[in-house]
């Protein structure tokens, strides 16, 4: 029986991260990184693919779970007939190896523990050697080892590939495990000690948690969103990851499952915008750096997403022996978006470089080299058809969002040389582009007959993309076109008004290619209410916004769906575009508006 997406909680340390189920199993781990195979895939198959329970003995489902306030220090509890245990679990900020400790810890009465670790290497598939070494049990397979100690140390012993563990705790004793990844030709790494690291890991979290400007109402939300977003951060490159994960499915049984274990310049621009205004410039520097290395060379040969490092190859492949999530095959590792067209990337990455310059960050000489490339690029590109912000993968069209994005970079372009007259630029030339943009999009992607623009020209379908038309500044708020958008798009793409589809699959246009169905897209129902609140409804749009922080799960986590008839989250999680609209809807809606300048909500001058 597969665990829902939202039993699962978060912990991490800022160059990977572990899912970890309320039955105190990790299910899903990668190492060293976020996009190295898993050595717990339990997620994605079965227990016989990976994974590390420390449980009562007989107990299932825990009691109780939380962070601690203002952490990633996840804490799961059990009340069983014996007495009450407590397991901490966390992944320490990393210093010399990768290390996931679990802290057991009595809380009352006596209480007999088990513990359950398969090592499943590659993604599930390798059952390494084990072997004693200096009080550690040690797994090596290829290039992977894996060492396990606990302190004090606890009986432990191997049986039919697995290693288990058995021990009790009483009232205030704590036992302590820790798992360490390392280079398997490298010698045994240096130990660390996990109660030290627990402290200090409290104390960082609370420290950064404190440094959030927002002080309005949901703000246990947004700080967990913030949270969540720092852990997908990969702290060494200043990257950030779309998901933790890959392959949990849009629709349970389905096909429509991704890899986002990597950096899209879409999802990270938008995070920068949420850090930035929420106070965090420095995670914004690290990244606008991160992107600059990243598309250095070429920059007009910018790709839509890149490795944490700013690789280019991210070639997609089938897991076959993963049954995938509740048997959504096929599991994918890589991601074949990569080689798409979606020229609104040139306008989210221009807008968050020119964001970041009014927000005072320390400029950078290239920065500004690097956008006139684009702009040369985007001048004579963004007449294409592309495959758009949804990344289908049926035929590429003219999307309404690709082109309204394309006049953002223009924009932005132009206001860059506007307000600094020391830099070089085609002005006249952006500015052309800029309205002759803003003409093709109103004539050819608005429907006057029903008061809208459309998801591309000629088509007659929504895109809740659409939503963001205000947002973004291409047309004022209380235009007529804009009013009558966010209602269609409200009207088609949310029937209970609340709920929105990113755009129709059951169509016969069969916009994305792809077969079977998904659920509702989380960040757009965020959308909707930021759009309902620039038109003037903003009594609305909180009632809106309260609802859907209703669907996060106990630990304040989203994923990237979901599925409003099983109420159950779908997809990657969690999902930083999810957790993004969370906090930019807040400080839009509860805020000092600033959100709106994150997101480059400048008004057409
Ligand atoms: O639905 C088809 C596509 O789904 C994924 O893309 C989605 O996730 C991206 C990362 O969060 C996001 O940037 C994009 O807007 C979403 O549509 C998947 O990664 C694609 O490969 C797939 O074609």
């Amino acid at each position: 029986m597969h665990r829902r997406i939202e039993d699962y909680a978060l912990i991490g340390d800022e160059q990977t991260a572990a899912l970890v189920g309320r039955d105190g199993s990790v299910d899903w781990l990668c190492l060293p990184r976020f996009d190295s195979a898993a050595c717990f895939a339990a997620l994605l198959g079965d227990e016989d693919n990976g994974h590390w329970r420390i449980a009562p003995e007989g107990a299932e489902l825990c009691t109780r779970r939380a962070y601690r306030p203002d952490t990633l220090v996840l804490d799961t509890e059990w009340d069983t007939a014996e007495g009450s245990v407590r397991v901490t679990d966390l992944m320490p900020q990393r210093e010399h190896a990768p290390d996931v400790v679990r802290i057991v810890e009595g809380l009352g009465g006596r209480v007999r523990m088990r513990g359950l670790l398969r090592l499943r290497f590659d993604y599930g598939s390798v059952v390494p050697w084990m072997r004693r070494s200096d009080g550690h049990r040690v797994a090596v397979a290829g290039p992977d080892s894996v060492w396990l100690r606990s302190e004090p140390p606890v009986r432990t012993w191997g049986e039919d590939f697995r290693t288990h563990s058995e021990f009790t705790v009483e009232a205030g004793e704590k036992v302590a495990f820790v798992l360490t990844w390392h280079p398997s030709h490298r010698p045994r790494p240096p130990l660390s000690d996990p109660f030290e690291a627990l402290e200090t890991s409290v104390q960082d979290w609370r420290a950064w948690a404190a440094r959030c400007r927002y002080d309005g109402p949901h703000r246990d939300a947004v700080v967990r969103s913030l949270i969540t977003l720092k852990a997908l951060t990969y702290a060494p490159t200043g990257g950030i990851v779309a998901a933790p994960t890959t392959s949990l499915p849009e629709e349970l049984g389905g096909v429509r499952n991704w890899d986002y274990r990597y950096c899209w310049l879409r999802d990270s621009t938008l995070t920068l915008g949420a850090l930035l205004s929420a106070g965090y410039h420095e995670e914004a520097e690290a990244w606008r750096d991160w992107l600059l290395r990243a598309v250095a060379g070429d920059p007009a040969a910018l790709q839509i997403m890149y490795g944490l490092s700013g690789e280019r190859r991210l070639s997609e492949y089938e897991i076959p022996w993963l049954s995938g999530y509740a048997g959504s095959a096929p599991v994918r590792v890589g991601n074949s978006a990569v080689e798409q067209l979606q020229l609104d990337v040139y306008g989210e990455v221009i807008d968050s470089l020119s964001l970041a310059r009014r927000s005072g960050l320390p400029s950078r000489p290239h920065m500004w080299r690097v956008e006139c490339a684009m702009m040369e690029f985007l001048r004579v590109a963004w007449r294409q058809p592309d495959e758009g912000i949804w990344e289908v993968r049926g035929p590429r069209r003219h999307f309404v969002y690709s082109k309204v994005m394309a006049w953002v970079a223009a924009d932005r372009a132009v206001r860059t040389l506007e307000d600094d007259p020391t830099l070089d630029g085609d002005i006249e030339g952006w500015r052309a582009m800029r309205d002759e943009v803003h003409r093709e999009v109103c004539e050819r992607g608005f429907d006057p007959v029903r008061n809208t623009f459309t998801q591309s020209y000629g088509s007659t379908e929504l895109d809740a993309s659409l939503l963001l038309i205000p947002r973004v500044g291409f047309l004022p708020p209380d235009d007529p076109r804009v009013v009558g958008t966010v209602d269609a798009v409200r009207a088609e793409l949310a029937p209970d008004g609340f709920l929105v589809r990113r755009y129709n699959t059951t169509t016969t246009t069969d916009v994305d290619g792809l077969p079977g169905d998904e659920g509702v897209f989380v960040v757009c129902s965020f959308w909707l209410a930021d759009a309902l609140h620039l038109t003037g409804r903003t009594q609305e749009a909180r009632t809106l916004f309260e609802r859907l922080v209703g669907l996060t799960n106990d630990l304040g986590l989203l994923s990237e769906e979901y599925d409003p008839v099983a109420g159950r989250q779908l997809g990657n999680f969690p999902q930083a575009f999810s957790h993004i609209g969370l906090v930019v809807s807040a400080l839009s809606l509860f805020g000092v508006d600033e959100a709106e300048e994150a997101d480059g909500a400048v008004p057409p001058g």
